[in-house]
């Protein structure tokens, strides 16, 4: 009997049913997150020393702890475009290769940033809840919303997504400012060094950079305030990359215009006083999954894992270096 290589999953990813789908035939999937095996029971199970490629999603974190039970790993797949959910330097010390999405997302987290932000802005989303609750006759007065075109917009993190931002945002007519680890030689988008500076310079900022000891809770008070009363905050990053306490103080307390949250702090929980605003827009971590991003995820990590049991270069390797 043809023995498959085993691939552990753990999230599940989104793309993980049609994966198997397609792909168990030359692999052998695991995922101690079906009914009849549970992560203990996988654990203590005769499989981890057998086990040489992990395929996870954003939603599972990868500790050094965690990964010292796979002897035998080679291979870290994950479907997200952030990895901060796995001990890079746990893998660089063992020398285990991590896929990661590559570009394959930038698109799609980029329409839901613009799109979070024009609902924020347009109150698209409190709008459709007016009518929806008001609709018994008598006359419409919903408050007035702000217009997008000409905004000066600072985007937090100018890589693959928030160049794809930068991009679609130009086409509205904003203007673009940016900040990032470096400034990059190839825009002429204006470079902030200081994160204050670039939201007391922006009516609106839209977070897409990665989330590490540096940018956790990068967004903080002092931030919020220099934004001000009249702007408004993106964030398709990460939770942790604002402080969650503090924006929502500022929101209840008037000191920003609103906010568009695909990523939560501590998710799936969303504060309960987020619930009850009418300027925030709340989406459940979604921003990268489309059904065309999902099935080109799919051939990505097949591509990824027959790469790698193949002894080939691997797709889309993180530099680890
Ligand atoms: O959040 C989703 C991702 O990192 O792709």
């Amino acid at each position: 009997m043809e023995v498959f290589p085993k691939v552990l999953v753990l999230g599940p990813p989104t793309c993980y049913e049609t994966l198997q789908h397609i792909y168990s035939h030359k692999f052998n999937f695991i995922n101690p997150n079906s009914s009849d095996l549970s992560l203990h029971q996988f654990i203590i199970s005769n499989h981890p020393p057998s086990i040489r490629a992990i395929l996870c999603s954003a939603s599972f974190t990868l500790t050094a702890d965690f990964l010292r039970l796979f002897p035998s790993l080679g291979l870290v797949v994950t479907t997200s475009a952030g990895t901060d959910h796995i001990d890079l330097n746990e893998c660089r010390r063992r020398q285990i290769n991590v896929a990661g999405a590559g570009g394959l997302l930038s698109e799609d987290v980029a329409d839901k940033a613009v799109a979070l932000l024009i609902d924020t802005m347009r109150k698209i989303s409190a709008a459709d809840r007016y009518v929806r609750t008001r609709n018994h006759g008598g006359e419409w007065d919903f408050p007035l919303g702000y217009k997008l075109s000409g905004k000066r917009v600072g985007i937090v993190g100018l890589g693959s997504i928030g160049m794809e931002v930068a991009k679609r945002l130009e086409s509205f007519g904003c203007i673009i400012l940016y900040h990032s680890r470096h400034q990059r030689s190839s825009v002429s988008y204006p470079f902030y060094s200081s994160i204050v500076d670039l939201a007391t310079n922006s009516n609106a900022l839209v977070i897409c950079c990665a989330l590490n000891e540096q940018t956790k809770h990068i967004i903080n008070s002092e931030v919020l305030l220099a934004l001000g009363k009249e702007g408004f905050i993106v964030n398709v990053g990460r939770g942790g990359l604002i402080d969650e306490n503090q924006l929502v103080k500022c929101l209840i307390e008037g000191e920003i215009g609103g906010a568009g949250l695909d990523v939560f702090e501590n998710e799936p929980h969303v504060p309960q006083e987020l619930l009850a605003l009418d300027n925030v827009v709340l989406s459940p971590h979604c921003a990268a999954f489309t059904s065309e991003s999902v099935m080109s995820l799919c051939e990505l990590v097949g591509g990824n894992l027959e790469s790698f049991f193949s002894n080939m270069p691997i797709i889309t390797p993180l530099m680890l270096d």
